[in-house]
C-alpha cells in the first residue's frame, strides 16, 4: 500500500504553517514534507511534529531568495559559499527532525551563461553535498522540473539527471521523480521509473494539467500507484498539489488507501 507524505507548501494553504501538521496527521497522511522550515526555528517545527505523530519525509536545503524568483542556487558559480553554509543548515534540521533525506533545487540558467561551467559548479557542490549528509545517513537528492511552470531551469529531465549522478559518482545522490513534471518533460513514466528505480529515494504526486489532485487529469493514478507498489517502492509518495476545492474537500481520491 503507498504510503502518503503531505507536502504542505502546497497543502492546507489556510492554516499557518505548524498549524497544517496536526491538519494533517487528522487526514490520514502519515509524513510530512515541504520546501523547507527555515522561517521557523529548529525546535518549535521539531514539536509541532512530534505532537502530530507524523515522520519527516523530505524537505529542501535552502533554494536562495525564492520570494524573489530564485529557483536553488546549486548550479551558480557565485554561490558556492552560500550553497554550502545552506547544507549545513538542512543537516541542523534534518538531525532535530529526524529527517532521512533531503532535496537541492538545482537553479536558474543565467542569461548568456556558460551551460557546461554551470553543470561542473552543480556537480561540485552535490559531490561535496552528498559525501556531508552521507556522514549523517542522510539521503541528498536532486530533482528534474518542467520549464513551462520554471521556464530556464537548469535540470528538466532525468537523462540530465542520470548525468549528473553519474558525473558527481557518489552513492548518496539520488533522484526525486515527481510524476507531474515528468509527465509534461518527457512522459513514459512507469518505465522511466523502472529503469532508474534504485536511484529514486522520493516520489511526488499531482496530476496535469492544472497540478490539482490525482485523479483530476490525464495520469492514470489507479495505475500508477499500484504499479508503485508491486514494483516494491517502499518510499513516501509526496503529495505535491494544488487543491482544487480545499484540501481536505479533495482528498477523496486517498480514501482507498487508507486502512
Ligand atoms: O516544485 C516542485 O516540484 C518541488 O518539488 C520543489 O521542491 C519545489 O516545490
Ligand atoms: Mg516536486
Amino acid at each position: 500500500m503507498p504510503k502518503f507524505s503531505a507536502n504542505l507548501s502546497f497543502l492546507y494553504q489556510d492554516l499557518p504553517f505548524l498549524d497544517r501538521f496536526a491538519a494533517a496527521a487528522r487526514d490520514g497522511f502519515g509524513a510530512l514534507e515541504y520546501l523547507g522550515p527555515y522561517a521557523e526555528p529548529k525546535e518549535k517545527v521539531a514539536d509541532a511534529l512530534k505532537a502530530s505523530g507524523l515522520k519527516q519525509a523530505l524537505f529542501n536545503v535552502p533554494s536562495g531568495d525564492w520570494a524573489g524568483g530564485e529557483r536553488g542556487i546549486a548550479c551558480l558559480p557565485d554561490r558556492v559559499e552560500e550553497f554550502r553554509a545552506g547544507i549545513s543548515l538542512a543537516l541542523d534540521y534534518a538531525k532535530v527532525l529526524d529527517c532521512r533525506q533531503v532535496n537541492v533545487i538545482s537553479g536558474l540558467v543565467p542569461e548568456g551563461a556558460d551551460l557546461e561551467m554551470l553543470e561542473k559548479v552543480l556537480v561540485g557542490n552535490l559531490k561535496n553535498a552528498a559525501a556531508r549528509c552521507a556522514d549523517a545517513g542522510i539521503k541528498l537528492l536532486i530533482e528534474p522540473i518542467n520549464l513551462r511552470d520554471i521556464p530556464g531551469f537548469f535540470l528538466s529531465s532525468t537523462a540530465h539527471a542520470e548525468r549528473i549522478l553519474e558525473k558527481a559518482g557518489s552513492d548518496n545522490l539520488y533522484i526525486q521523480y515527481d510524476f507531474y513534471h515528468m509527465q509534461i518533460m518527457q512522459g513514459d513514466l512507469i518505465p522511466t521509473f523502472v529503469r532508474l528505480k534504485e536511484k529514486i529515494a522520493h516520489v511526488q504526486i499531482a496530476d496535469n494539467p492544472g497540478r490539482g489532485e490525482p485523479g483530476t487529469g490525464e495520469i492514470n493514478y489507479g495505475f500508477t500507484l499500484s504499479e508503485l507498489d508491486r514494483l516494491g517502492y517502499d518510499g513516501w509518495v509526496g503529495c505535491e498539489y494544488r487543491p482544487k476545492a480545499g484540501t481536505r474537500e479533495g482528498l477523496g481520491w486517498m480514501k482507498p488507501y487508507l486502512t
